[in-house]
This record gives C-alpha cells, sequence and structure tokens, in this order.
C-alpha cells in the first residue's frame, strides 16, 4: 500500500474566517499537492485529479496549524487511482501563552478526511 505524507504550516496570511479559521478548500489545495506526490511515485507523471467521493470536515483549521497530509492508495485501477486523504493539526499556536508561543500537540486533531480518485496518462 502506497503512503504519501506531507507536513505544512499554515501561514497567518492564509487564515480566511473568524478565529483565524482557514475555509474548507484548503484542506483540498493540499489533498491535491500530496496526490501529485503519488502520482510521480506510481506512474512518473504528475497526473489530474478526476473527482472526490467524499469529503468530511471535522474540526477546524486554524493559522498557525503545524498539519500533517497523509494519501494512502486504496485501489489501483488501468489509469485511475482511489486515494484516501487525511488532514491531521499536529501542531498549534498557544495565544494563551504569548503572542507567538506554539506547541505540538500529544494526540493529532483529525480535521478533514476526503476519498478521491486521480488519473494518469496510459503508459
Ligand atoms: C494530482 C492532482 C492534480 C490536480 O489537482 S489537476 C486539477 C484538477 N483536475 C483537472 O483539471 C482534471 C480535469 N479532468 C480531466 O482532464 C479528465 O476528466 C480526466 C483526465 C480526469 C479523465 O478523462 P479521461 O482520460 O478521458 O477519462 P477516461 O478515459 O474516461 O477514464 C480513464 C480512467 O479514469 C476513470 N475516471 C474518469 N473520470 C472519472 C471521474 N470523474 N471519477 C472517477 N474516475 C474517473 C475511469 O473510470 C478510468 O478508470 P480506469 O482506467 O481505472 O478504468
Amino acid at each position: 500500500m502506497t503512503t504519501v505524507t506531507h507536513r505544512r504550516y499554515v501561514p497567518y496570511s492564509h487564515a480566511h474566517y473568524a478565529g483565524n479559521l482557514v475555509d474548507g478548500a484548503y484542506a483540498l489545495g493540499l489533498f491535491g499537492d500530496v496526490a501529485t506526490e503519488v502520482c510521480i511515485v506510481l506512474d512518473g507523471d504528475e497526473g489530474l485529479f478526476a473527482s472526490y467521493s467524499d469529503v468530511q470536515f471535522k474540526a477546524p483549521m486554524k493559522a498557525g496549524d503545524v498539519l500533517e497530509i497523509v494519501a494512502t492508495v486504496t485501489r489501483m485501477g488501468t489509469r485511475s487511482r482511489t486515494i484516501d486523504f487525511e488532514c491531521r493539526v499536529v501542531g498549534r499556536g498557544r495565544p494563551d501563552r504569548s503572542e507567538s508561543a506554539a506547541e505540538m500537540l500529544e494526540t493529532p486533531i483529525v480535521a478533514v478526511t476526503a476519498t478521491g480518485t486521480v488519473v494518469v496518462p496510459p503508459k
């Protein structure tokens, strides 16, 4: 089973809503980037995202978060690859301590999950 993991800091300039929340589509952009690496690893091509069959927003993501984005290939078709995605918050700011205080979380917070399909060119 192929798994690719990215880590990303959420800049404060990417905050969109009250409480420094980012928009839900932010996670889809991150899933596209990790899916691109999956396609490069498996097929030597960046591939194209064809569809999402499920997207679940389970907890907010905020500016200052450190995110871990995991893509796991669950099915290999002829040209299609089905992928399960999970975006977890693994670090977060602690503005209650000081403006720049932050910590890595003992238990990651699962923020967004999805299932999607990418398509690669014929061999
Ligand atoms: C890695 C991330 C990249 C991005 O984010 S790129 C930006 C967003 N994506 C795009 O702009 C893509 C736009 N869409 C397209 O260009 C085309 O649309 C596709 C290339 C995705 C597919 O078109 P075609 O190559 O003509 O597809 P087919 O020959 O009919 O099928 C080939 C395989 O792809 C599966 N498939 C096609 N469409 C979908 C779909 N919408 N959802 C799930 N699977 C799909 C089929 O079943 C089959 O699979 P089987 O080769 O394994 O038998």
